[in-house]
Protein backbone atom coordinates (compact mmCIF):
# COMPACT_ATOMS: atom_id res chain seq x y z
CA UNK A 1 0.00 0.00 0.00
CA UNK A 2 1.20 3.08 -0.58
CA UNK A 3 1.16 6.20 1.97
CA UNK A 4 0.64 10.01 1.33
CA UNK A 5 1.01 12.65 3.96
CA UNK A 6 0.23 16.33 4.02
CA UNK A 7 2.50 19.45 3.68
CA UNK A 8 1.93 19.36 7.61
CA UNK A 9 2.32 15.91 8.36
CA UNK A 10 5.85 15.64 6.62
CA UNK A 11 6.99 19.44 8.32
CA UNK A 12 6.05 17.97 11.96
CA UNK A 13 8.00 14.27 11.40
CA UNK A 14 10.86 16.31 9.47
CA UNK A 15 11.08 18.39 12.91
CA UNK A 16 10.74 15.23 14.81
CA UNK A 17 13.66 13.50 13.11
CA UNK A 18 16.19 16.67 12.55
CA UNK A 19 16.25 17.35 15.77
CA UNK A 20 17.71 14.02 16.36
CA UNK A 21 20.36 14.18 13.39
CA UNK A 22 23.34 16.36 12.48
CA UNK A 23 22.26 19.41 10.29
CA UNK A 24 22.04 18.76 6.53
CA UNK A 25 21.91 14.83 7.42
CA UNK A 26 18.04 14.62 6.05
CA UNK A 27 18.86 16.79 2.65
CA UNK A 28 21.70 14.60 1.99
CA UNK A 29 19.94 11.19 2.27
CA UNK A 30 17.58 13.11 -0.38
CA UNK A 31 20.20 13.69 -2.45
CA UNK A 32 21.63 10.68 -2.66
CA UNK A 33 18.69 8.76 -3.67
CA UNK A 34 17.71 11.72 -5.84
CA UNK A 35 21.04 11.21 -7.77
CA UNK A 36 20.97 7.26 -7.70
CA UNK A 37 17.44 7.05 -9.89
CA UNK A 38 18.59 10.08 -12.30
CA UNK A 39 21.91 8.12 -12.84
CA UNK A 40 19.46 4.83 -13.53
CA UNK A 41 17.47 6.64 -15.72
CA UNK A 42 20.74 8.37 -17.84
CA UNK A 43 22.21 4.71 -18.14
CA UNK A 44 25.78 6.15 -18.39
CA UNK A 45 26.69 9.11 -16.44
CA UNK A 46 29.39 10.40 -17.45
CA UNK A 47 29.35 12.42 -20.87
CA UNK A 48 25.74 13.39 -20.35
CA UNK A 49 24.40 16.66 -20.30
CA UNK A 50 21.97 17.56 -17.36
CA UNK A 51 20.13 20.41 -16.31
CA UNK A 52 19.29 21.72 -13.05
CA UNK A 53 16.32 24.07 -12.48
CA UNK A 54 16.81 25.22 -8.72
CA UNK A 55 14.74 27.77 -6.71
CA UNK A 56 15.08 29.36 -3.30
CA UNK A 57 14.44 26.85 -1.03
CA UNK A 58 15.45 23.19 0.11
CA UNK A 59 13.84 21.56 -2.69
CA UNK A 60 16.66 23.18 -4.75
CA UNK A 61 19.48 22.56 -2.60
CA UNK A 62 18.31 18.79 -2.86
CA UNK A 63 18.52 19.43 -6.73
CA UNK A 64 22.33 20.93 -6.28
CA UNK A 65 23.36 18.52 -4.21
CA UNK A 66 21.88 15.47 -6.57
CA UNK A 67 23.70 17.31 -9.21
CA UNK A 68 26.84 17.78 -7.45
CA UNK A 69 27.07 13.90 -7.20
CA UNK A 70 26.43 13.24 -11.27
CA UNK A 71 28.75 15.80 -12.26
CA UNK A 72 31.51 14.03 -9.86
CA UNK A 73 30.53 10.77 -12.04
CA UNK A 74 31.30 12.62 -15.35
CA UNK A 75 28.34 14.33 -16.28
CA UNK A 76 28.60 17.78 -17.87
CA UNK A 77 26.11 19.99 -15.41
CA UNK A 78 24.28 23.34 -15.57
CA UNK A 79 22.13 25.08 -13.17
CA UNK A 80 19.33 27.67 -13.77
CA UNK A 81 19.32 29.74 -10.44
CA UNK A 82 15.05 30.63 -10.40
CA UNK A 83 16.42 33.48 -7.89
CA UNK A 84 20.35 33.99 -7.85
CA UNK A 85 20.45 35.59 -4.89
CA UNK A 86 18.76 33.10 -2.63
CA UNK A 87 20.21 29.66 -3.81
CA UNK A 88 20.92 26.79 -1.79
CA UNK A 89 24.49 28.04 -0.40
CA UNK A 90 25.82 24.92 0.34
CA UNK A 91 24.30 23.02 -2.53
CA UNK A 92 25.47 25.33 -5.05
CA UNK A 93 29.13 25.24 -3.86
CA UNK A 94 28.89 21.30 -4.00
CA UNK A 95 27.91 21.95 -7.97
CA UNK A 96 30.98 24.17 -8.23
CA UNK A 97 33.14 22.23 -6.54
CA UNK A 98 32.08 19.30 -8.64
CA UNK A 99 32.71 21.30 -11.75
CA UNK A 100 29.02 21.71 -12.28
CA UNK A 101 28.29 25.50 -14.15
CA UNK A 102 25.63 28.34 -13.95
CA UNK A 103 23.54 29.40 -17.40
CA UNK A 104 21.41 31.34 -17.97
CA UNK A 105 20.88 30.08 -21.31
CA UNK A 106 17.47 28.50 -21.57
CA UNK A 107 18.20 26.35 -24.90
CA UNK A 108 19.93 24.30 -22.22
CA UNK A 109 16.53 23.13 -20.95
CA UNK A 110 15.91 21.94 -24.66
CA UNK A 111 18.95 19.89 -25.25
CA UNK A 112 19.67 18.37 -21.68
CA UNK A 113 19.41 14.32 -21.64
CA UNK A 114 18.05 15.10 -18.10
CA UNK A 115 16.77 18.17 -16.40
CA UNK A 116 16.13 18.20 -12.41
CA UNK A 117 13.07 20.15 -11.18
CA UNK A 118 14.18 21.96 -8.02
CA UNK A 119 12.21 24.89 -8.43
CA UNK A 120 9.92 24.58 -5.68
CA UNK A 121 8.78 21.49 -3.70
CA UNK A 122 6.31 21.30 -0.55
CA UNK A 123 6.85 24.86 0.69
CA UNK A 124 5.16 26.19 -2.49
CA UNK A 125 3.07 28.56 -2.46
CA UNK A 126 0.20 29.94 -4.54
CA UNK A 127 0.90 28.60 -9.07
CA UNK A 128 4.44 28.75 -10.46
CA UNK A 129 6.22 32.47 -10.80
CA UNK A 130 6.46 34.07 -14.25
CA UNK A 131 10.12 33.29 -14.34
CA UNK A 132 9.77 29.29 -13.35
CA UNK A 133 6.34 29.48 -15.81
CA UNK A 134 8.28 29.46 -19.08
CA UNK A 135 9.84 26.15 -17.99
CA UNK A 136 6.33 24.50 -18.04
CA UNK A 137 5.90 25.71 -21.87
CA UNK A 138 9.57 24.98 -23.26
CA UNK A 139 9.89 22.48 -25.47
CA UNK A 140 12.28 19.66 -24.12
CA UNK A 141 14.04 16.57 -25.80
CA UNK A 142 15.37 14.80 -21.98
CA UNK A 143 14.14 13.57 -19.09
CA UNK A 144 12.47 15.75 -16.53
CA UNK A 145 12.97 14.02 -13.08
CA UNK A 146 10.12 16.11 -10.84
CA UNK A 147 12.13 16.72 -7.13
CA UNK A 148 9.46 15.64 -4.47
CA UNK A 149 6.78 17.63 -6.36
CA UNK A 150 6.72 18.42 -9.76
CA UNK A 151 7.08 22.39 -9.70
CA UNK A 152 3.77 23.81 -10.59
CA UNK A 153 1.11 21.24 -8.53
CA UNK A 154 -0.50 21.62 -5.05
CA UNK A 155 1.12 18.82 -3.13
CA UNK A 156 -1.74 18.48 -0.71
CA UNK A 157 -4.49 18.64 -3.18
CA UNK A 158 -2.90 18.02 -6.79
CA UNK A 159 -4.35 21.11 -7.63
CA UNK A 160 -2.51 23.12 -10.92
CA UNK A 161 -2.93 27.24 -10.89
CA UNK A 162 -2.07 27.99 -13.92
CA UNK A 163 0.83 25.57 -15.56
CA UNK A 164 2.97 23.13 -13.50
CA UNK A 165 6.55 21.39 -14.80
CA UNK A 166 5.26 17.72 -16.70
CA UNK A 167 7.58 15.11 -15.27
CA UNK A 168 8.56 12.06 -16.49
CA UNK A 169 9.64 10.63 -12.61
CA UNK A 170 9.32 12.20 -9.27
CA UNK A 171 11.53 11.31 -6.88
CA UNK A 172 9.83 12.08 -3.23
CA UNK A 173 11.27 11.74 -0.41
CA UNK A 174 9.81 10.21 3.20
CA UNK A 175 6.26 9.61 2.12
CA UNK A 176 4.37 10.39 -1.17
CA UNK A 177 2.13 13.43 -0.68
CA UNK A 178 -1.32 13.30 -1.62
CA UNK A 179 -1.38 16.13 -4.78
CA UNK A 180 1.00 13.24 -7.12
CA UNK A 181 -1.81 10.82 -6.57
CA UNK A 182 -4.68 12.61 -7.31
CA UNK A 183 -5.23 14.70 -10.51
CA UNK A 184 -4.85 17.05 -12.07
CA UNK A 185 -1.09 16.22 -10.24
CA UNK A 186 -0.73 13.05 -10.78
CA UNK A 187 -0.95 13.52 -14.68
CA UNK A 188 2.42 15.48 -13.84
CA UNK A 189 4.20 13.45 -11.84
CA UNK A 190 4.51 10.48 -14.35
CA UNK A 191 6.57 7.34 -12.34
CA UNK A 192 6.88 7.96 -8.46
CA UNK A 193 9.54 6.82 -6.80
CA UNK A 194 9.82 7.13 -2.76
CA UNK A 195 13.08 7.86 -1.38
CA UNK A 196 13.60 6.62 2.82
CA UNK A 197 15.35 9.42 4.50
CA UNK A 198 14.40 8.00 7.68
CA UNK A 199 11.12 9.97 8.15
CA UNK A 200 8.23 8.48 10.38
CA UNK A 201 4.84 10.64 9.63
CA UNK A 202 1.98 9.45 11.70
CA UNK A 203 -1.49 8.00 9.92
CA UNK A 204 -1.54 8.62 6.17
CA UNK A 205 -3.75 11.34 4.87
CA UNK A 206 -4.47 9.13 1.75
CA UNK A 207 -3.67 5.72 0.63
CA UNK A 208 -3.37 3.76 -2.37
CA UNK A 209 -3.83 -0.20 -2.94
CA UNK A 210 -1.60 -1.83 -5.01
CA UNK A 211 -1.49 -5.58 -6.51
CA UNK A 212 -0.49 -7.72 -3.62
CA UNK A 213 -3.01 -4.96 -1.21
CA UNK A 214 -5.99 -6.44 -3.34
CA UNK A 215 -5.02 -9.99 -3.52
CA UNK A 216 -5.09 -10.14 0.29
CA UNK A 217 -8.45 -8.22 -0.18
CA UNK A 218 -10.74 -10.41 -2.38
CA UNK A 219 -12.94 -12.96 -1.21
CA UNK A 220 -11.94 -16.58 -1.71
CA UNK A 221 -14.51 -19.10 -1.20
CA UNK A 222 -13.69 -21.41 1.00
CA UNK A 223 -14.64 -25.33 1.39
CA UNK A 224 -17.93 -24.94 3.12
CA UNK A 225 -18.75 -22.00 1.16
CA UNK A 226 -22.43 -21.96 -0.30
CA UNK A 227 -23.68 -19.66 -2.39
CA UNK A 228 -25.51 -17.78 0.92
CA UNK A 229 -22.04 -17.97 3.10
CA UNK A 230 -20.41 -16.23 0.40
CA UNK A 231 -23.22 -13.31 0.25
CA UNK A 232 -26.22 -12.43 -1.86
CA UNK A 233 -26.26 -8.58 -3.27
CA UNK A 234 -29.13 -7.31 -4.09
CA UNK A 235 -30.14 -4.86 -7.08
CA UNK A 236 -32.65 -2.29 -7.32
CA UNK A 237 -31.68 -0.72 -10.48
CA UNK A 238 -33.68 0.15 -13.98
CA UNK A 239 -36.83 1.26 -15.14
CA UNK A 240 -39.19 1.27 -18.16
CA UNK A 241 -36.82 3.88 -19.27
CA UNK A 242 -33.33 2.67 -18.00
CA UNK A 243 -33.76 -1.10 -18.04
CA UNK A 244 -30.30 -1.14 -19.38
CA UNK A 245 -28.87 -0.21 -16.21
CA UNK A 246 -30.26 -3.47 -14.81
CA UNK A 247 -28.05 -5.13 -16.38
CA UNK A 248 -25.15 -3.08 -16.26
CA UNK A 249 -25.47 -3.70 -12.75
CA UNK A 250 -26.12 -7.30 -12.58
CA UNK A 251 -23.32 -7.56 -14.68
CA UNK A 252 -21.06 -6.05 -12.21
CA UNK A 253 -22.59 -7.84 -9.15
CA UNK A 254 -21.82 -11.00 -11.11
CA UNK A 255 -18.44 -10.71 -11.26
CA UNK A 256 -17.73 -9.21 -7.59
CA UNK A 257 -17.51 -11.96 -5.57
CA UNK A 258 -20.56 -12.65 -3.78
CA UNK A 259 -22.37 -16.12 -4.08
CA UNK A 260 -25.66 -14.70 -5.38
CA UNK A 261 -27.33 -11.28 -7.30
CA UNK A 262 -31.26 -10.75 -6.13
CA UNK A 263 -32.47 -8.46 -8.63
CA UNK A 264 -35.53 -6.65 -7.64
CA UNK A 265 -37.65 -4.33 -10.32
CA UNK A 266 -38.73 -4.23 -13.38
CA UNK A 267 -36.56 -5.07 -15.68
CA UNK A 268 -36.79 -8.27 -14.10
CA UNK A 269 -37.46 -10.55 -17.34
CA UNK A 270 -34.60 -8.77 -19.16
CA UNK A 271 -32.27 -9.74 -16.54
CA UNK A 272 -32.97 -13.33 -16.58
CA UNK A 273 -32.85 -13.64 -20.31
CA UNK A 274 -29.57 -12.38 -20.32
CA UNK A 275 -28.29 -13.71 -17.49
CA UNK A 276 -30.01 -17.05 -15.98
CA UNK A 277 -27.85 -17.31 -12.75
CA UNK A 278 -30.04 -14.08 -10.85
CA UNK A 279 -32.66 -14.22 -8.58
CA UNK A 280 -35.45 -12.37 -9.90
CA UNK A 281 -38.47 -10.42 -8.24
CA UNK A 282 -40.24 -7.62 -9.96
CA UNK A 283 -41.16 -5.72 -6.46
CA UNK A 284 -38.81 -3.42 -4.33
CA UNK A 285 -36.73 -4.39 -1.52
CA UNK A 286 -38.69 -5.06 1.24
CA UNK A 287 -40.60 -8.26 -0.28
CA UNK A 288 -37.36 -9.33 -2.11
CA UNK A 289 -35.75 -12.37 -0.23
CA UNK A 290 -32.62 -11.64 2.42
CA UNK A 291 -29.43 -10.09 1.11
CA UNK A 292 -26.14 -9.17 2.23
CA UNK A 293 -25.85 -5.75 0.82
CA UNK A 294 -27.75 -3.87 -1.35
CA UNK A 295 -26.96 -1.91 -4.24
CA UNK A 296 -29.82 0.89 -4.45
CA UNK A 297 -30.23 3.59 -7.36
CA UNK A 298 -29.08 2.98 -11.05
CA UNK A 299 -31.60 3.75 -13.75
CA UNK A 300 -34.48 3.43 -10.77
CA UNK A 301 -35.62 6.27 -12.49
CA UNK A 302 -39.20 7.06 -9.89
CA UNK A 303 -38.99 3.91 -8.18
CA UNK A 304 -35.72 4.84 -6.52
CA UNK A 305 -37.50 6.51 -3.63
CA UNK A 306 -39.50 3.52 -2.91
CA UNK A 307 -36.41 1.47 -3.05
CA UNK A 308 -34.09 3.74 -1.13
CA UNK A 309 -36.54 4.05 1.88
CA UNK A 310 -36.89 0.15 1.93
CA UNK A 311 -33.51 -0.70 1.70
CA UNK A 312 -32.21 1.29 4.08
CA UNK A 313 -34.64 0.62 6.44
CA UNK A 314 -33.04 -2.57 6.73
CA UNK A 315 -29.57 -3.60 8.50
CA UNK A 316 -27.36 -4.21 5.98
CA UNK A 317 -24.95 -2.91 3.93
CA UNK A 318 -26.75 -0.25 1.19
CA UNK A 319 -24.77 1.03 -2.13
CA UNK A 320 -26.47 4.51 -3.35
CA UNK A 321 -26.13 5.23 -6.61
CA UNK A 322 -27.04 7.49 -9.64
CA UNK A 323 -30.87 8.04 -9.27
CA UNK A 324 -30.35 7.15 -5.51
CA UNK A 325 -28.32 9.51 -4.93
CA UNK A 326 -30.65 12.15 -6.32
CA UNK A 327 -33.23 11.27 -3.88
CA UNK A 328 -31.06 10.63 -1.00
CA UNK A 329 -29.55 14.65 -2.45
CA UNK A 330 -33.26 15.48 -1.92
CA UNK A 331 -33.70 14.01 1.65
CA UNK A 332 -30.30 14.91 3.30
CA UNK A 333 -28.21 13.17 5.67
CA UNK A 334 -31.03 13.28 7.83
CA UNK A 335 -32.50 9.95 5.66
CA UNK A 336 -29.18 7.89 7.00
CA UNK A 337 -29.04 8.99 10.62
CA UNK A 338 -30.25 5.84 11.90
CA UNK A 339 -28.51 3.63 10.11
CA UNK A 340 -25.94 1.01 11.99
CA UNK A 341 -24.92 -0.91 8.57
CA UNK A 342 -22.37 0.81 5.95
CA UNK A 343 -23.59 3.09 3.85
CA UNK A 344 -21.80 3.64 0.58
CA UNK A 345 -22.40 6.50 -1.90
CA UNK A 346 -20.77 6.52 -5.60
CA UNK A 347 -21.28 10.01 -7.09
CA UNK A 348 -19.95 11.46 -9.96
CA UNK A 349 -18.93 14.77 -10.64
CA UNK A 350 -22.70 16.40 -11.06
CA UNK A 351 -24.46 14.03 -8.34
CA UNK A 352 -22.02 15.17 -5.89
CA UNK A 353 -22.78 19.10 -6.64
CA UNK A 354 -26.25 17.84 -5.58
CA UNK A 355 -25.56 15.56 -2.14
CA UNK A 356 -23.69 19.21 -1.63
CA UNK A 357 -26.77 21.11 -2.36
CA UNK A 358 -28.31 18.60 -0.69
CA UNK A 359 -26.38 19.92 3.19
CA UNK A 360 -27.88 22.93 2.23
CA UNK A 361 -24.64 24.18 0.73
CA UNK A 362 -25.62 25.45 -2.41
CA UNK A 363 -23.48 24.46 -5.65
CA UNK A 364 -23.91 27.90 -7.48
CA UNK A 365 -25.91 27.16 -10.43
CA UNK A 366 -28.97 27.98 -8.65
CA UNK A 367 -30.31 24.48 -9.09
CA UNK A 368 -32.82 23.32 -6.25
CA UNK A 369 -31.21 20.24 -4.83
CA UNK A 370 -33.39 16.71 -6.19
CA UNK A 371 -33.81 18.05 -9.50
CA UNK A 372 -32.81 16.39 -12.83
CA UNK A 373 -34.33 12.84 -11.37
CA UNK A 374 -33.60 10.29 -13.99
CA UNK A 375 -30.09 12.07 -15.94
CA UNK A 376 -28.16 9.76 -16.96
CA UNK A 377 -25.55 12.05 -18.32
CA UNK A 378 -21.73 12.32 -17.29
CA UNK A 379 -22.97 14.78 -14.34
CA UNK A 380 -21.67 18.04 -16.15
CA UNK A 381 -18.39 19.32 -13.83
CA UNK A 382 -19.85 21.94 -11.36
CA UNK A 383 -17.05 21.17 -9.47
CA UNK A 384 -13.75 21.88 -9.71
CA UNK A 385 -11.77 18.36 -10.46
CA UNK A 386 -9.15 20.20 -7.73
CA UNK A 387 -11.79 19.95 -5.31
CA UNK A 388 -12.40 16.67 -5.72
CA UNK A 389 -10.68 15.21 -2.20
CA UNK A 390 -12.54 17.78 -0.41
CA UNK A 391 -15.78 17.41 -1.97
CA UNK A 392 -14.91 13.51 -0.87
CA UNK A 393 -14.18 14.02 2.57
CA UNK A 394 -16.81 16.66 2.99
CA UNK A 395 -19.50 14.94 1.82
CA UNK A 396 -18.47 11.34 3.85
CA UNK A 397 -18.41 13.42 7.60
CA UNK A 398 -21.79 15.32 7.00
CA UNK A 399 -23.72 11.99 5.18
CA UNK A 400 -21.95 9.64 7.68
CA UNK A 401 -20.96 7.02 4.77
CA UNK A 402 -18.34 6.31 2.30
CA UNK A 403 -17.93 8.35 -0.67
CA UNK A 404 -16.27 6.93 -3.60
CA UNK A 405 -16.25 10.76 -6.29
CA UNK A 406 -16.04 8.76 -9.63
CA UNK A 407 -13.62 11.27 -11.48
CA UNK A 408 -9.99 10.78 -13.98
CA UNK A 409 -8.88 9.61 -10.36
CA UNK A 410 -11.54 7.92 -8.27
CA UNK A 411 -11.51 9.24 -4.45
CA UNK A 412 -12.92 7.38 -1.32
CA UNK A 413 -13.33 9.40 1.98
CA UNK A 414 -14.73 7.66 4.72
CA UNK A 415 -16.81 9.31 7.55
CA UNK A 416 -13.99 8.75 9.77
CA UNK A 417 -11.43 10.89 7.85
CA UNK A 418 -9.65 8.08 5.68
CA UNK A 419 -9.00 8.37 2.11
CA UNK A 420 -8.13 5.85 -0.62
CA UNK A 421 -6.90 6.92 -4.01
CA UNK A 422 -8.12 4.93 -6.94
CA UNK A 423 -4.93 4.67 -9.48
CA UNK A 424 -6.21 2.21 -12.02
CA UNK A 425 -8.60 4.52 -13.72
CA UNK A 426 -8.12 5.18 -17.22
CA UNK A 427 -10.29 7.40 -19.53
CA UNK A 428 -11.50 4.77 -21.76
CA UNK A 429 -14.04 4.01 -18.77
CA UNK A 430 -15.43 7.54 -19.45
CA UNK A 431 -18.21 5.63 -21.43
CA UNK A 432 -22.19 5.50 -20.72
CA UNK A 433 -23.42 2.63 -17.94
CA UNK A 434 -19.72 1.62 -16.96
CA UNK A 435 -20.61 3.27 -13.89
CA UNK A 436 -23.28 1.05 -13.21
CA UNK A 437 -20.98 -1.67 -13.53
CA UNK A 438 -19.40 -0.23 -10.89
CA UNK A 439 -21.76 -0.27 -8.32
CA UNK A 440 -22.97 -3.60 -9.08
CA UNK A 441 -19.51 -4.87 -8.24
CA UNK A 442 -19.05 -2.72 -5.26
CA UNK A 443 -22.11 -4.16 -3.58
CA UNK A 444 -20.84 -7.35 -4.36
CA UNK A 445 -18.34 -7.21 -2.76
CA UNK A 446 -19.87 -5.79 0.22
CA UNK A 447 -22.24 -8.28 0.17
CA UNK A 448 -18.95 -11.10 0.42
CA UNK A 449 -18.28 -9.25 3.74
CA UNK A 450 -15.37 -6.30 2.58
CA UNK A 451 -15.99 -3.10 4.99
CA UNK A 452 -16.83 0.20 3.04
CA UNK A 453 -13.61 1.29 2.54
CA UNK A 454 -12.41 -1.85 1.44
CA UNK A 455 -15.22 -2.93 -0.82
CA UNK A 456 -15.33 0.39 -2.68
CA UNK A 457 -11.39 1.03 -3.27
CA UNK A 458 -11.50 -2.67 -4.64
CA UNK A 459 -14.09 -2.72 -6.70
CA UNK A 460 -12.70 0.77 -8.06
CA UNK A 461 -9.32 -0.60 -8.76
CA UNK A 462 -11.10 -3.96 -10.05
CA UNK A 463 -13.37 -1.55 -12.60
CA UNK A 464 -10.32 0.06 -13.68
CA UNK A 465 -8.04 -2.82 -14.56
CA UNK A 466 -10.95 -4.52 -16.51
CA UNK A 467 -11.39 -0.89 -18.32
CA UNK A 468 -7.82 -1.51 -18.94
CA UNK A 469 -7.83 -4.64 -20.28
CA UNK A 470 -10.95 -4.27 -22.21
CA UNK A 471 -9.33 -1.12 -24.07
CA UNK A 472 -6.21 -2.81 -25.01
CA UNK A 473 -4.48 -1.69 -28.02
CA UNK A 474 -6.40 1.55 -28.27
CA UNK A 475 -9.88 -0.11 -28.59
CA UNK A 476 -12.79 2.03 -27.72
CA UNK A 477 -15.07 -0.11 -24.68
CA UNK A 478 -18.75 -0.73 -23.71
CA UNK A 479 -20.01 -0.99 -20.19
CA UNK A 480 -20.66 -4.59 -20.81
CA UNK A 481 -17.14 -5.23 -22.14
CA UNK A 482 -15.61 -3.86 -18.97
CA UNK A 483 -17.99 -6.26 -17.53
CA UNK A 484 -16.77 -8.94 -18.98
CA UNK A 485 -12.99 -8.41 -18.34
CA UNK A 486 -13.74 -7.87 -14.83
CA UNK A 487 -12.21 -12.03 -14.19
CA UNK A 488 -9.45 -11.02 -16.10
CA UNK A 489 -8.85 -8.07 -13.70
CA UNK A 490 -9.42 -10.67 -10.51
CA UNK A 491 -6.48 -13.01 -12.68
CA UNK A 492 -4.26 -10.15 -12.95
CA UNK A 493 -3.95 -9.18 -9.47
CA UNK A 494 -3.96 -12.43 -7.83
CA UNK A 495 -1.01 -13.14 -9.98
CA UNK A 496 1.33 -10.93 -8.38
CA UNK A 497 2.47 -12.48 -5.20
N1 LIG B 1 10.50 17.63 4.56
C1 LIG B 1 11.56 16.86 4.59
O1 LIG B 1 11.61 15.96 5.38
C2 LIG B 1 12.68 17.11 3.67
C3 LIG B 1 12.57 18.05 2.67
N2 LIG B 1 13.50 18.21 1.74
C4 LIG B 1 13.28 19.12 0.64
O2 LIG B 1 12.89 20.38 1.06
C5 LIG B 1 11.79 20.82 0.28
C6 LIG B 1 11.06 21.88 0.97
O3 LIG B 1 11.94 22.95 1.10
P1 LIG B 1 11.50 24.41 1.54
O4 LIG B 1 10.72 24.31 2.76
O5 LIG B 1 12.72 25.23 1.58
O6 LIG B 1 10.54 24.84 0.41
P2 LIG B 1 10.68 24.78 -1.20
O7 LIG B 1 9.67 23.80 -1.69
O8 LIG B 1 12.08 24.57 -1.62
O9 LIG B 1 10.16 26.17 -1.71
C7 LIG B 1 10.27 27.31 -0.95
C8 LIG B 1 10.85 28.43 -1.76
O10 LIG B 1 10.32 28.51 -3.05
C9 LIG B 1 9.78 29.80 -3.30
N3 LIG B 1 8.42 29.62 -3.81
C10 LIG B 1 7.30 29.43 -3.08
N4 LIG B 1 6.25 29.25 -3.88
C11 LIG B 1 6.71 29.33 -5.15
C12 LIG B 1 6.08 29.24 -6.42
N5 LIG B 1 4.77 29.01 -6.50
N6 LIG B 1 6.83 29.38 -7.53
C13 LIG B 1 8.14 29.57 -7.42
N7 LIG B 1 8.80 29.69 -6.23
C14 LIG B 1 8.09 29.57 -5.11
C15 LIG B 1 9.87 30.57 -2.02
O11 LIG B 1 10.63 31.68 -2.28
P3 LIG B 1 10.40 33.13 -1.61
O12 LIG B 1 8.92 33.28 -1.38
O13 LIG B 1 11.20 33.07 -0.38
O14 LIG B 1 10.91 34.02 -2.65
C16 LIG B 1 10.56 29.67 -1.03
O15 LIG B 1 11.81 30.14 -0.59
C17 LIG B 1 11.05 19.54 0.00
O16 LIG B 1 10.14 19.65 -1.05
C18 LIG B 1 12.21 18.61 -0.28
O17 LIG B 1 12.63 18.76 -1.63
C19 LIG B 1 14.70 17.38 1.71
O18 LIG B 1 15.82 18.20 1.59
C20 LIG B 1 14.92 16.47 2.86
C21 LIG B 1 13.90 16.31 3.85
K1 LIG C 1 10.16 20.33 -7.69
Amino acid sequence: MRHAHTVGQVRAAEAELMARLPGGTLMQRAAAGLAATCARLLGRVYGSRVLVLAGSGDNGGDALYAAARLAGRGAAVSAILLAPEKAHAGGLAALRAAGGRLTSDLSAFERADLVLDGIVGIGARGGLRPEAQRFARAERRGVVVAVDVPSGVDPDSGEVAGVALRADVTVCFGTYKPGLLIDPGASYAGALQLVDIGLEPPRPAVTVLQHPDLAALLPVPSAESDKYRRGVVGVAAGSARYPGAALLAVAGALRGGAGAVRYVGTAAEEVVRRFPETLVTEGSPAGAGRVQAWVVGPGSGDGAARALQEALAGQVPVLVDADGLTELARLGPTALAGRTAPTVLTPHTGEAARLLAGLGAGDGTGEPAGTGAGQRDGGGSREPAEARLATARRLAEAYGATVLLKGSTTVIATPGGDVRVNPTGTSWLATAGSGDVLSGLAGSLLAAGLGPLDAASAAAYLHGLAGREAARGGAPVTALDVAAALPAAWRTVRSVH
